[in-house]
């Protein structure tokens, strides 16, 4: 019997010995990672300990010490944010422009758009004023509009903060069929529940340090390699000891 050479999927980012500081603060210390094709990746961590910084520094958008590597066949990489920004536009417009600016042909953008709005279950929204729409729904406007532009690594910056339970769920639903359509997807969180329940691998940050980086199934299951990431997970990291 042959059996099959499992390859590993191939990298689109990399960190090697990362540095960020603001001022006196040091947000990121050494960080070094990689970033493959179809992982879902949570990153975890208490207030302040580094989880938006990384995000921007795989991201490319705040300037590090060490380095930074992009694949050439990264693809696009696209941000969704915790309060998405909208256009003072229609939810259609808002699509049909996002879909302009990542340079799509524009007999394709209307079809786009309108299968865009579909898997966010905002058809019936489409000529709404996109600033009018729940905090939810605005939610599931810019994953929409992200995943219209076919990016090649979607970052989300704590993408349910703020949501109620069902909205969360939708958001939820809609992340976990991007991961099944093969998108590389990099999360922040501070719902372990989610990060249990939709990543294929985390990352545990404390104080801008990585302290574990473990497939998921492994690290909620051996969490207790580490005392301050048992604490953290436990909900009793409290401030006098962060
Ligand atoms: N623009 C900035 N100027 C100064 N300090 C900053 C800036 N951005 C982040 N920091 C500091 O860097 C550290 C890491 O912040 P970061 O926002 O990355 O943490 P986080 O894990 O995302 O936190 P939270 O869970 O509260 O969003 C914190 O001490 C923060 O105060």
């Amino acid at each position: 019997m042959i059996a099959e050479e499992k390859q590993s999927p191939a990298m689109l980012l990399s960190l090697e010995g990362a540095g960020l500081r603001f001022g006196n603060v040091q947000a990121l210390s050494d960080v070094t990672m990689q970033v493959r094709q179809g992982e879902f990746i949570a990153l975890i961590g208490a207030n302040g300990s580094g989880k938006t910084s990384l995000l921007q520094a795989l991201h490319g958008l705040l300037p590090l010490s060490g380095r930074r590597l992009v694949a050439a066949d990264c693809g696009r990489q696209v941000m969704v944010f915790q309060r998405p920004f909208m256009l003072r536009l229609s939810v259609w417009r808002n699509l049909l422009l996002a879909l302009w600016l990542a340079g799509v042909p524009r007999p394709l953008r209307a079809a786009r758009a309108s299968e865009a709005l579909q898997r966010a279950g905002l058809s019936s929204l489409r000529d709404r004023p996109a600033r009018a729409l729940s905090g939810g729904q605005q939610q599931r406007l810019a994953l929409a509009r992200a995943w219209a532009v076919r990016p090649g690594v979607l970052f989300l910056d704590e993408p349910t903060a703020n949501l109620d339970p069902s909205a969360k769920n939708e958001i939820e639903a809609m992340l976990a069929g991007f991961m099944a359509e093969g998108m590389t997807l990099i999360m922040s969180t501070h719902n372990l529940g989610q990060a249990k329940r939709l990543a294929s691998r985390v990352i545990y940050l404390d104080r801008g340090k990585i302290r574990a980086d473990l497939p998921s199934a492994v690290f909620f299951k051996e969490h207790a390699l580490d005392a301050r990431l048992d604490l953290f997970l436990k909900g009793e990291l409290t401030w006098d000891l962060l």
